[in-house]
């Protein structure tokens, strides 16, 4: 793995949120950890222990209080908010809980919104990217329903697909499975894990499911604001 490239790697990450003037909570006290070409990784740990939190700083969604954090080789924390949107919209893709797609609009369209909002509308490589992608995930007969005819598991198979029109180099999934039956979330991770290795593209998902994390490449725990590497 090693001779990979690196995709995230965190130094010393520290996440403090101030609660008013005085009051002030340290969840991160110091995550170190390295993410490579093509991985998928579980991270794992108990309600309130800071997975949000570091998926959150990963994403660009927020900053670390201090320490260092790098999405491909560019450093959050040197980035302003319009560098920080720039990122999330060339090197990152988002799978939640809940898929939040668009109900009125096609899966095709749903599948393309980020790539339209970032150029002003999907350019034709894109349409014929988001297609093989969909395509790939047993969607190529839905392309032109609307995403409320559409089963739970096809809906959150879209929205992996919205992740990745992009061409990300790090998806980032939390809780995607959180929200479907067993058999549904099984097929659902399964193609994730299989995306990744062959795309190239890591993956950092949250889970609450020890089943899912077993079957990730490496499982991370977050325990007391440390991150630790679970041996299988
Ligand atoms: N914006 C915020 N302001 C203040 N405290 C926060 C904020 N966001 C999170 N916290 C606190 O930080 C801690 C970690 O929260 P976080 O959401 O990262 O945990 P989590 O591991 O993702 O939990 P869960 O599994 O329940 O989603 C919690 O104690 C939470 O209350």
């Amino acid at each position: 793995m090693a001779s990979r490239p690196i995709v995230v790697e965190t130094q010393q990450l520290k996440k403090t949120y101030n609660l008013g003037t005085e009051k002030a909570v340290e969840v991160l006290h110091g995550v170190d950890m390295v993410a490579y070409a093509g991985e998928f990784i579980a991270i794992i740990g108990q309600s309130g222990s800071g997975k949000s939190t570091l998926l959150n700083i990963l994403g660009a969604l927020d900053q670390p209080t201090e320490g260092g954090a790098w999405i491909d080789g560019t450093e959050i924390g040197s980035l302003d908010s319009l560098g920080l949107a720039k990122l999330r919209g060339q090197k990152l893709g988002f799978v939640f809980q809940f898929h939040h797609l668009l109900e009125e609009f096609t899966c095709l369209e749903n599948v393309l919104m980020p790539v339209s909002i970032q150029k002003g509308g999907p350019e034709p490589s894109d349409t014929a990217y988001a297609k093989e992608l969909l395509d790939r995930v047993g969607l190529s007969s839905q392309l032109h329903k609307r995403t409320n005819q559409m089963s739970g598991g096809q809906q959150q198979r879209t929205a992996i697909v919205r992740a990745l029109t992009n061409r990300p180099r790090l998806v980032l999934a939390d809780e995607p499975t959180g929200n479907l039956d067993s058999r549904s979330g099984a097929e659902v991770f399964a193609l994730m894990r299989e995306i990744a290795r062959e795309l190239g593209v890591t993956f950092l998902m949250v889970t609450h499911d020890d089943r899912l994390a077993a079957a990730a490449d490496r499982i991370l725990r977050i325990e007391d604001g440390y991150l630790n590497e679970v041996y299988k």
